[in-house]
């Protein structure tokens, strides 16, 4: 369950305002629910409602083999086809999962660091391994650069067999992947054409690795459904996702130039990073849009808690204060401790956690920081689906306010070009 609490920001966008800005509100909620608007951009948007049964079953015959024929299985991939996964993975796995666990999945193709794929390679030798590929467009420079490198290890290793050891989840027809699969015989799963790499992490994209990795897909999905029909259906001021928007645009317009999402909890960090690229290209383009940045606190505030509090005030903060349903600790302090920490005995490290939350908002909004608070709440996979959808509306719901295609993402090219004169 993901509730808004507008509290903190009301000093900075009032209830009049935001019902002030309805029509503009009921405009864009009509324009994201229109599928002839940004025609062929938009299959995530039904796509929890939808049946994929027989995804569901190719994807489950993939991940059984692998899981039988091999104990590490590399990832390959970078942005919409890399933060899903990784996010689903931190959020759903232990902190510390064991070695074993920890080792099941393995990504690569996400930099051109010479030392992580030679770490890697140094690795591998000691392992059974597969190798899903990743690419939407199937010519991505850094995920085919660590393709073709780990394809010519499994290759000297396994000879014909490294074929059934390599899945390439790619465009369902065209592009250099697809054909380079169809060519040497994997197996293949399909990204839809009218899902986006960053709207992907529902689809084989995401739950293949989340499979592989043993992670309760079925509960993903539901999650995600169950947000659909909420969302769907909900008025303008009820719908969670749509208000998110609206704050945050209207932060936008009086001048706050980037939005953190805070997070408390270690295994949430990364679902910022998919949070990060799902606004950062959807929504910043033709010289606008809140730069999307991430804070992983209390850490952070150790380091970035100066900058928030007292530099220029051009920073909101969104905290997404997650609730594990399914992790049963109760971790208590003893009763007694040191003279100066005694304040803190016998409380929990939630209830120090919640602590922090308030008072952190209390400080920063103080200080002239908007925050806005997001309170999640349920078991790991469920509230993964929940989140992600929610934020999919969010975002393309807030790109309809700002009256610019949220879809595309034309300003990555200009340094593709680049690499591609210098390198050709
Ligand atoms: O799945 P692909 O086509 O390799 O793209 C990976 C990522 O690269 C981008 O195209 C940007 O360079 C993202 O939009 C996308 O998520």
């Amino acid at each position: 369950m993901i509730r808004l609490d507008k509290t903190p920001v009301e000093k900075w966008v009032t209830n009049t305002q935001l019902t002030q800005f309805m029509s503009i509100g009921e405009l864009a909620h009509k324009q994201l629910w229109d599928m002839n608007v940004h025609k062929g951009s938009k299959g995530w948007l039904h796509w929890p409602a939808e049946d994929h049964h027989r995804l569901m079953q190719q994807m489950e015959a993939i991940a059984q083999r692998f899981r039988a024929i091999s104990d590490v299985t590399v990832v390959i991939g970078i942005g919409g086809s890399y933060l899903g996964a990784r996010a689903a993975l931190s959020m759903m796995q232990s902190n510390f999962a064991s070695e074993a666990d920890q080792m099941r999945v393995l990504f690569a193709g996400n930099q051109l660091s010479e030392s992580y794929i030679g770490d890697l390679l140094s690795i591998l030798d000691e392992h059974e391994v597969t190798v899903v590929v990743i690419s939407k467009s199937g010519g991505t420079l850094e995920p085919s650069a660590a393709f073709h490198t780990l394809r010519d290890y499994l290759e000297k290793r396994y000879g014909k067999g490294a074929a059934e050891r390599i899945c390439a989840v790619t465009d369902p027809e065209s592009g250099t992947l697809r054909q380079f699969a169809g060519d040497r015989g994997y197996v293949t799963l399909p990204i839809p054409r009218d899902i986006g790499g960053r709207y992907s992490v529902l689809t084989a994209v995401g739950l293949l690795p989340m499979m592989i990795a043993g992670l309760p897909v079925n509960e993903v999905m539901a999650g995600a459904a169950e947000a659909y029909d909420e969302l769907r259906q909900q008025t303008i001021l009820e719908n969670p996702a749509y208000v998110y928007a609206m704050i945050r645009h209207f932060l936008y317009l009086q001048g706050f130039a980037a939005e953190a999402l805070v997070t408390y909890e270690p295994q949430a960090a990364h679902f910022a990073g998919w949070w990060q690229q799902l606004f950062g290209e959807s929504q910043g383009k033709d010289g606008i849009g809140l730069f999307p940045t991430m804070l992983q606190y209390t850490t952070d505030l150790h380091s970035m808690g100066q900058y928030v509090q007292d530099a220029r005030k051009m920073l909101l903060e969104t905290v997404l204060d997650v609730h594990f349903t399914d992790t049963a600790h109760s971790i208590t302090l003893p009763g007694e401790l040191d003279e100066k920490s005694n304040y803190m005995s016998g409380k929990s490290f939630s209830e120090l956690q919640q602590v922090a939350v308030a008072s952190v908002i209390k400080a920063h909004t103080d200080a002239g920081v908007p925050n806005l608070l997001l309170h999640a709440e349920g078991n790991r996979p469920r509230l993964f689906g929940e989140l992600v959808y929610f934020f999919e509306i969010a975002c393309s719901f807030g790109g309809y306010l700002l009256g610019i295609n949220g879809f595309d993402q034309p300003g990555v090219e200009a340094y593709k070009q680049e690499m591609r004169r210098r390198l050709v």
